[in-house]
């Protein structure tokens, strides 16, 4: 018997963020192995002209919770989604919602956040702290309350390169950012974003170190936990290998890769890829949770999930075995052949931009103008050079993190505990874990039928063809450019051809001699 699955039975427990990428695999996890639990309660704001009800239905009826279904047919009714707006006074929760969370929540799961790098300040701030303090707040009230798990991020203390399982305090306390936040002018914030950040690359990665310090500061009498995952990928093992569904990290890289529109990326292939799959982050966090609320460490712990001091993988061997996967499950309507390298300079990686992304989209773009369609494909790319700027930090250092906690944590799990949730990265198997990832972008994210291998590969050698005899006509423009302007390209050329000539007059005489 699962000592962790047993404990979450008849609680209820309430999870922010649990339409986000990881928030929906923590579910998923709770209900397939604990479909006793009392009710998950989850707070969603209406999004994209859909209800709360339909975000909820479109989530129940997704792949991922098919087997959920199995093991637990009145999953619908263990669900209940509070309308809530984090960024909103109160969360802008109904006084009658927030009565039944203050009365009845057991454990809560803080997963919401902006993920973006580039979100402005006053946003991120917003969401990242002002909603932890707000919600710490809530907790508080909560007399049933065992545990509260907040998930940050490995990358909260990336201006250090070893990083410890503590809390690293920033130079400006998180309370005088929250109130600033309240009475600055986006202009004045703008001029001091890139002095509050310092030595961080974004406002992502300030704002959670920040979240960190406003937990560790309104702990109290809470029983608190932190999670610091590195970057999460696809899933590993559950409930299928590979599911994914946003194009987080690298994810979004791999479908660039792919389509063909990412040809090169200036990273260092020898860098630590500490890629962490969703599933082992939530087993984690699930663990933290029941060893939080039975065992109530007396401070707060913090735990790295992290691979690369336990298992290491290294950019290089990610992009090739990413290429290698593209080359056997191609995916469709490719623009041009996978294939794409590293770059560690930065006079290559301009190169490369000018003649691999850029040239070919603006050629492109003339083709879609010529023949009367509407020219995309330099915006296109224009976003993902941005993009690969904003990730570049990530993929040309390589971090530390020590994993104390975390690997004290798996000797306190029963034998049954360390199988039901399983969290040591040592057994996972890279190149295969890689392939599935690919295969899970294309079948779950970019739902192709897998039917259409053969016409994708098909597409491909076209493209091949069209590249072949476009570099073809570019070497014969160019050279008819070069004699008509050099009397020794002409030279050569006269050489090439009466070469040429003599060598088939001589096979053409050989061979009638033959005969
Ligand atoms: C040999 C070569 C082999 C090659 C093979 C290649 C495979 C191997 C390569 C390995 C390298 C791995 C690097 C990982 C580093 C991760 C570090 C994470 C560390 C921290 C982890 C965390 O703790 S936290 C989670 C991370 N947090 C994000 O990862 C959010 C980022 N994101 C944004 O901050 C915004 O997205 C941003 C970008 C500003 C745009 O902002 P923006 O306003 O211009 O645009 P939008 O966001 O609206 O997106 C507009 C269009 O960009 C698309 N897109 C969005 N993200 C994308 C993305 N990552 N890659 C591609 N495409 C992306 C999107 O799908 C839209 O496409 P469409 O328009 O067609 O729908
Ligand atoms: N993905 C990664 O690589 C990593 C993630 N993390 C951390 O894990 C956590 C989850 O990340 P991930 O699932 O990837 O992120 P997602 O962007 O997929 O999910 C973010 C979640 O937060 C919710 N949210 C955002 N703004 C609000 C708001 N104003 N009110 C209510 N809900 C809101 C989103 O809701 P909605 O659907 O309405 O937008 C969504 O459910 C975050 O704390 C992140 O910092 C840490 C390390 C790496």
């Amino acid at each position: 018997m699962s000592m962790i699955a047993d404990f979450y039975g008849g609680k209820s427990i309430l999870i922010t963020g649990a339409t986000g990428f990881l928030g929906k695999v923590l579910m998923e996890k709770l209900f397939r192995t604990s479909p006793d639990l009392r009710v998950i309660y989850i707070l969603v704001r209406p999004k994209a002209g859909q209800t709360l009800q339909q975000r909820v239905f479109q989530i129940l009826n997704s792949k991922l919770f098919e087997k959920v279904k199995e093991v637990c047919p009145n999953v619908h009714e263990k669900i209940r989604a509070i309308s809530a707006d984090l960024n909103q006074n109160d969360f802008a929760i109904s006084m009658q919602d927030m009565q039944e969370l203050l009365s009845y929540t057991d454990i809560i799961f803080h997963c919401a956040a902006t993920v973006r790098f580039d979100d402005h300040l006053r946003h991120a701030v917003q969401l990242n702290v002002t909603a932890t303090q707000q919600l710490l707040l809530m907790a508080s009230q909560m007399p049933n309350l065992k545990a509260f798990i907040h998930i940050s991020t490995a990358f909260s203390n990336c201006n250090l390169k070893h990083i410890d399982e503590v809390i690293y305090p920033c130079p400006v306390e998180p309370k005088k950012i929250i109130d600033s936040m309240e009475w600055l002018d986006d202009a004045i914030i703008d001029e001091i974003t890139p002095k509050l950040i310092g030595d961080r690359p974004n406002t992502y990665t300030y704002t959670k170190a920040l979240g960190e310090m406003v937990v560790q500061q309104e702990s109290g009498k809470l029983n608190l936990a932190i999670i610091r995952p590195s970057i999460v990928g696809a899933t590993w093992q559950e409930p299928f290998p590979g599911w994914v569904d946003n194009v987080n990290g690298p994810t979004g890289l791999i479908v660039a890769a792919g389509k063909g529109f990412l040809r090169s990326i200036r990273a260092t292939p020898m860098a630590v890829a500490d890629l962490i799959p969703a599933d082992i982050v939530v087993n984690l966090t699930l663990a933290v949770g029941w060893y939080t609320a039975v065992h109530r460490p007396k401070s707060t712990l913090i735990y790295h999930c992290t691979s690369g001091n336990l298992n290491p993988c290294n950019w290089g061997k990610m992009g090739i075995q990413v290429l290698a996967t593209f080359e056997k499950i191609p995916l469709e309507r490719a623009f041009r052949r996978p294939k794409a390298d590293f770059t560690t300079s930065n006079v290559t990686t301009q190169y490369w931009n000018a003649v691999s992304h850029r040239a070919p989209a603006i050629i492109y773009d003339f083709y879609l103008r010529l023949t009367g369609r509407k020219p995309r494909m330099t915006k296109l790319m224009n976003r993902l050079l941005r993009t690969l700027s904003m990730l570049e930090y990530f993929i040309n250092r390589s971090w530390e993190w020590s994993t104390y906690n975390t690997e004290m944590l798996m000797s306190k799990l029963s034998p049954e505990d360390q199988r039901v949730f399983n969290f040591d990265v040592r057994q996972l198997n890279w190149l295969e874990y890689i392939e599935n990832y690919v295969l899970g972008v294309k079948k779950y994210l970019l739902k192709e039928d897998m039917a259409g291998i053969p016409e994708a590969k098909q597409h491909l050698k076209r493209l091949r063809n069209i590249h072949y005899l476009f570099n073809t006509a570019l070497f014969l423009i160019a050279w008819r450019l070069l004699i008509a302007r050099s009397q020794v390209a002409r030279n050569v050329w006269f050489f090439i051809v009466s070469f040429c000539y003599k060598f088939l007059s001589y096979f053409r005489a050989s061979s009638t001699l033959k005969v």
